[in-house]
């Protein structure tokens, strides 16, 4: 069965479709990566399937069950997170105030949640585990506003991370990054993937090439294709989608 499903996911903005009527499966486990021309709908269809938009028509099936009307917090509850929305990074805290924050937000999603007020330091350590995790425990006193961008990035990871997700949604993670920081967080997403589902829209087809168990290609809202990195780079329909776009 997969994590995470869309069946006919539409969304209409006036008398413009975003997103067409969109079937996907995400397999419990994998790398799927979401590609496209600029326009294709991807950042559309990834914020419907975390709810920051609501779908003119279709579900949004999280293990077989029906979440299309739930909200952002109760989808974060059931164990899905996007990254680089609800992770953001608190410039002048340090790093490890980040992510304890971080995990504070864990900790108030769960309504069943009360410990008094000592077991918070014990969030320190935890916080500290995720730096280690994610290779930033050597800065863990420095603030998040003197970091690389690659860094900032791992941090928003390592938050993302503290919410404990179980399917990871990661919105361009290489954005903007030189070739030194893809290469690092490349390893980090394959290292922090083990034991999870990763669903992730992706600019960069060198990346996309190396992580992705599985790719769907989207254009025009709709899905065009769907396969391996391979069978993708073969298809003729999706050569023709990206000509004239500046992914090439
Ligand atoms: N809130 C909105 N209102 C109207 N049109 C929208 C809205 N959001 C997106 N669109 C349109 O939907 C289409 C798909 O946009 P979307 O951002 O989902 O594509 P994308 O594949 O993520 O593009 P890019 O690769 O450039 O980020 C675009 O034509 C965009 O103009």
């Amino acid at each position: 069965m997969p994590v995470l499903s869309a069946r006919g996911l539409t969304k209409r903005f006036g008398g413009f479709t975003a997103t067409d009527g969109v079937n996907l499966d995400v397999a419990q486990g994998t790398i799927h990566a979401l590609i496209g021309p600029n326009g294709a709908g991807k950042s559309t269809l990834f914020a419907l399937l975390t709810k920051f938009h609501t779908p003119t028509a279709g579900q949004i099936l999280l293990d077989g069950e029906d979440i299309t009307r739930l909200s952002p917090p109760e989808i974060v509850r059931r164990g899905m997170v996007r990254s680089f929305q609800i992770s953001a990074v608190f410039p002048h805290l340090t790093l490890l105030e980040n992510v304890r924050v971080a995990l504070q937000r864990r900790v108030g999603l769960d309504r069943q949640f009360w410990r008094p007020a000592s077991a918070l330091s014990r969030l320190d350590g935890q916080a500290m585990e995720l730096l280690d995790q994610v290779g930033l425990a050597d800065h863990a006193h420095s603030l998040a506003s003197a970091m690389s961008y690659g860094r900032k990035r791992t941090l928003e990871i390592a938050t993302t991370l503290a919410l404990d997700p179980r399917v990871m949604l990661l919105d361009e993670p290489m954005a903007g990054m030189g070739r030194e920081d893809v290469v690092l967080i490349e390893s980090l997403i394959r290292r922090v993937a083990r034991g999870r589902t990763v669903l992730m829209v992706e600019h960069n087809l060198g990346v996309v090439e190396t992580l992705a168990d599985r790719v769907t290609v989207l254009a025009r809202g709709a899905v065009l294709a769907e396969g391996s990195f391979a069978e993708i780079r073969a298809n003729a329909e999706v050569r023709r989608s990206y000509m004239g776009s500046d992914h090439g």
